[in-house]
């Protein structure tokens, strides 16, 4: 579940902007030094090149996996990975696995009557869920 949320929800969609301190070649690309970085982990998150029907949540992708967040699989990297990778990702795990876990502990979830599931807002029609986050 915390998988699909990382892959789907990422908090940082565009990571943190990065610079490259020398030249370098990324799949026949020349990257001059000093040329910002920004790695899309929500594109990469929703190519169908990468994961099979991308748009859907679906927990169960991940049953039988070995894909994880820590930074060794970049399909999915929602706290960047090397040197530079988030020095608060424990932390943040354990963050988002207890709220969630307190979400479902405390409150009994239902649809209101007569309301279809379809109207909920899952929030993937917005690129950046951060902004609609601030904005709500
Ligand atoms: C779910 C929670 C979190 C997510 C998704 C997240 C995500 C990220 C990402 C994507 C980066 C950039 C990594 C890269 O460029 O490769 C980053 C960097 C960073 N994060 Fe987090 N983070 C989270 C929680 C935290 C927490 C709880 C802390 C501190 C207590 C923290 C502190 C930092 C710092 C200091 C950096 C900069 C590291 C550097 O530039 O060397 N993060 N985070």
């Amino acid at each position: 579940m915390v998988k699909e949320i990382f892959r789907l929800h990422p908090a940082a969609p565009l990571l943190l902007p990065r610079e490259t301190m020398s030249h370098i070649k990324i799949q026949g690309y020349d990257i001059p030094k000093k040329t910002q970085i920004l790695i899309n982990a929500y594109a990469i998150a929703r190519d169908p090149n990468v994961w099979k029907n991308p748009d859907e949540f679906d927990p169960d992708r991940f049953v039988d996996s070995s894909i994880d967040y820590r930074g060794l699989n970049f399909e999915l990297s929602p706290f960047g990975s090397g040197r530079r990778i988030c020095p608060g990702m424990a932390m943040g795990i354990v963050i988002v696995e207890f709220g969630l876990l307190n979400l479902l502990y405390f409150f009994d979830w239902g649809l209101p009557e007569k309301e279809a599931a379809k109207k909920i807002t899952t929030g993937d029609e917005v690129a950046l869920d951060l902004v609609q986050v601030v904005l709500h």
